[in-house]
């Protein structure tokens, strides 16, 4: 078991492509007695064309590590790139361009706009952007989300498990470089939490995508090709090719036995 002053070498990757990375990251909040240091120089990278995951107790700075990484957030140190461009220093205007065109969001509430078809919630985030979509690569997407025949349905119209691929689709539909996903399954049942999953997965093999999902979920984090750990704020270990049977077997170990439930209190064994 790795300790924390050693971690910062977790999660580096050698010689293979990067979609993201971060140095040294930091991210206080706060200031004086109070501050809470819920990133604590944190080495990280994201392989391109990959499925990570980033699980730790909660509290351990997973949802910041994304912000930070997607540039939703500002750091207190360190430097984050995305792909090579450092965003670190970036001032807002810029972030929001780069957020828009390079990156895709995939939240727990699906954020769908009820009085707008799954198409249009589909290209939305283009259409605000005045951007001309890639007809071919959104069909391609729509087809493989198996939304085809959802398209002229609005949300209400649609089941959970329907609503949430719509959000799969509108945060591939500008084909971004990076996907981030934040318990994407948290409000699913599990047959369609699977279904989701399944859409991210393919959207990596099939569509040469990368996504980071943040998940309390082991039957989730067994999609991954890769789970990262935080603790206290630090990278403190990590798994490739992980099985939901693994990963709970590390969340009992590290809990002394308290496993964490799963975000759906469904069994995460039967949970994929
Ligand atoms: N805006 C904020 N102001 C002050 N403290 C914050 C803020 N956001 C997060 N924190 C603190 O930073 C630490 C990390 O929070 P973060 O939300 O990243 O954890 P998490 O691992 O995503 O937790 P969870 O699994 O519960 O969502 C926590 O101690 C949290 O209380």
């Amino acid at each position: 078991m790795s300790t924390p002053a050693t971690a910062p070498t977790h999660g580096r990757a050698a010689g293979v492509p990067l979609a993201a990375r971060a140095r040294a990251l930091t991210k206080a909040y706060g200031s004086g007695e109070t501050s809470v240091r819920a990133l604590d120089a944190v080495d990280v990278d994201i392989a391109r064309g990959r499925f990570t995951a980033v699980m730790g107790p909660s509290g351990s700075g997973k949802s910041t590590l994304m912000h930070c990484l997607a540039g939703l957030d500002t750091v207190s140190a360190g430097q984050v790139w995305l792909g090579d461009t450092e965003i670190t220093g970036l001032n807002d205007r810029e972030l929001t361009r780069l957020r828009r065109d390079r990156i895709g969001f995939m939240f727990q509430a699906f954020n769908l706009l009820p009085t707008l078809t799954a198409a249009e919630n589909i290209t939305l985030p283009m259409d605000i952007a005045g951007r001309k979509p890639d007809q071919e690569w959104v069909e391609r997407v729509i087809d493989t989300l198996g939304l085809r025949d959802r398209l002229r349905h609005r949300p209400a119209q649609l089941s959970g498990g329907q609503q949430q691929r719509v959000a799969c689709a509108r945060a591939l539909a500008s084909r971004p470089e990076l996907i981030f996903a934040d318990e994407p399954t948290g409000n699913l049942d599990s047959r369609a939490g699977a279904e989701v999953l399944g859409f991210l997965r393919e959207a990596v093999d099939h569509l040469d995508q990368t996504v980071v999902m943040v998940t309390h979920d082991p039957g989730a984090a067994g999609h991954s090709d890769l789970v990262l750990y935080l603790a206290d704020g630090q990278i403190v270990d990590t798994m490739p090719e992980p099985t939901a049977e693994a990963v709970l077997e590390r969340m009992r170990l590290f809990s002394g036995g308290r496993t964490q439930p799963p975000a759906t209190g469904a069994d995460p064994l039967t949970k994929d």
